[in-house]
C-alpha cells in the first residue's frame, strides 16, 4: 500500500499552487501542514483524483491513479474542505445514498452505517435532517461518508474544524486505529490534532514541500528556540512589540508567564521550553504582526 506523488505541480494561470512536490506516502496518519494558500487543498484534490496535475504524476501501488478507473472508487475516501450535503436528507438516508454511489451491497451498507454512526456518535441524530445539525455534527457526517467504503486511502481536508474537544479526542483515536493498515492524509490548521497521531508530517509553503518527518524530527528544528519567562504585566505591551509570543498566561501578582520563539533568550530569567509541533508551525509561518525578531 503506497501512494507516490512524483514531482507533481499545479499551475492556475499565473499562480503555481503546487510546485514540484514529491512524497512517498505509506500506511499511517500523515499530517499536511501549511498556512492559508500553501497548496494543501490543491495537492489533496489531485491525490483524490478530482483535479489533474499540470505536470508530474500520482501512482497508487505503481499504477497512475487516472488508470485505476472503477477500482479508484474502492480505494479512496475523501472529505473536501467545503463539503456540500443534501440538507433535506436525514443522516441515515444520506449515508445510504453515498453507500449506493460507492457500490456497497445493502448488507455491507447497513453494517458500515451502523458502525460509523456509533463510532462518530451520530446514532442519536441518525433520523434528523442534515439541515438541522450543528456544524460539528455535519463535519462528522462528512467524515462518515469518507469512511463508508473502508478506503485504503483516506483524505481529509480540515476534518476537525467545528468539532468540540471531546469529539476531537474520539476522532483522533478513531483515525489512529484506522491508520494501522490504511493511509490517512489530513490537512489541518489545528496543529495539536495531528501532533499526537501523525506518523509523519509534511509541511508546505508557497506550493513547495519544505519539510517532512515525524513530529519528533520536525520539533528538533525549533530546539533551543522556544523560551518561557515571567514578566511584569505592565511591560507586556512592550514585550508583545519586540518578541514573538506564542502563549501567555496571567499569573496574578501583576505577573505574566510568556512562551516565545527566538534564536536566543531575550529576558534575563528566560528558560528553555520543550518545543512542540505548534512552535515549529509558528516559527515557519509567523504572522507579519508577530515577526519582531531582532
Ligand atoms: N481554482 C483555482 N484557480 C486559481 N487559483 C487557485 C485555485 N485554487 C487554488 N488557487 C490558489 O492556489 C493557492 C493554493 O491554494 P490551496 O487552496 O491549495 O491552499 P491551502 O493550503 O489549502 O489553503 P487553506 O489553508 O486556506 O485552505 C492559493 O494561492 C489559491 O488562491
Amino acid at each position: 500500500m503506497e501512494l507516490y506523488v512524483n514531482n507533481v505541480s499545479k499551475q492556475f494561470k499565473d499562480k503555481r499552487a503546487v510546485d514540484h512536490v514529491t512524497l512517498n506516502i505509506t500506511p499511517g496518519v500523515w499530517g499536511l501542514l501549511g498556512a492559508n494558500g500553501a497548496g494543501k487543498t490543491t495537492l489533496m484534490r489531485m491525490i483524490a483524483g478530482i483535479m489533474k496535475p499540470t505536470s508530474g504524476r500520482i501512482e497508487y501501488d505503481g499504477i497512475p491513479i487516472d488508470r485505476l478507473k472503477d477500482e479508484y472508487r474502492d480505494i479512496f475516501g475523501y472529505l473536501p474542505q467545503e463539503f456540500g450535503f443534501y440538507p433535506e436528507f436525514t443522516v441515515k438516508n444520506y449515508l445510504e445514498y453515498v453507500s449506493a454511489l460507492k457500490g456497497l451491497t445493502a448488507k455491507e451498507s447497513r453494517r458500515r452505517i451502523s458502525d460509523l454512526l456509533e463510532q462518530l456518535t451520530l446514532t442519536n441524530v441518525c433520523n434528523k435532517k442534515i439541515a438541522k445539525l450543528s456544524g460539528g455534527m455535519k463535519r462528522r457526517v462528512g467524515i462518515a461518508q469518507a469512511l463508508l467504503n473502508d478506503p485504503e486511502v483516506l483524505i481529509l481536508d480540515e476534518p476537525t474544524s467545528g468539532l468540540d474537544p471531546a469529539e476531537r479526542v474520539r476522532f483522533r483515536n478513531l483515525l489512529s486505529e484506522f491508520a494501522r493498515d490504511h493511509i490517512v492524509l489530513i490537512s489541518t490548521h489545528i496543529v495539536p490534532d495531528v501532533e499526537y497521531i501523525a506518523t509523519r508530517n509534511a509541511v508546505m509553503k508557497d506550493g513547495r514541500l519544505i519539510s517532512t518527518g515525524t513530529t519528533e524530527e520536525l520539533v528538533k528544528l525549533v530546539d533551543g528556540k522556544v523560551w518561557s519567562a515571567m514578566i511584569p504585566t505592565k511591560y507586556l505591551p512592550e514585550y508583545e512589540q519586540k518578541l514573538r509570543i506564542v502563549n501567555l498566561r496571567n499569573e496574578g501578582d501583576d505577573q505574566v508567564s510568556i512562551r516565545y520563539l527566538s534564536e536566543r533568550p531575550r529576558t534575563e530569567d528566560s528558560v528553555p521550553a520543550v518545543p512542540r509541533l505548534e512552535d515549529l508551525y509558528l516559527w515557519l509561518f509567523p504572522q507579519d504582526t508577530l515577526e519582531r525578531e531582532g
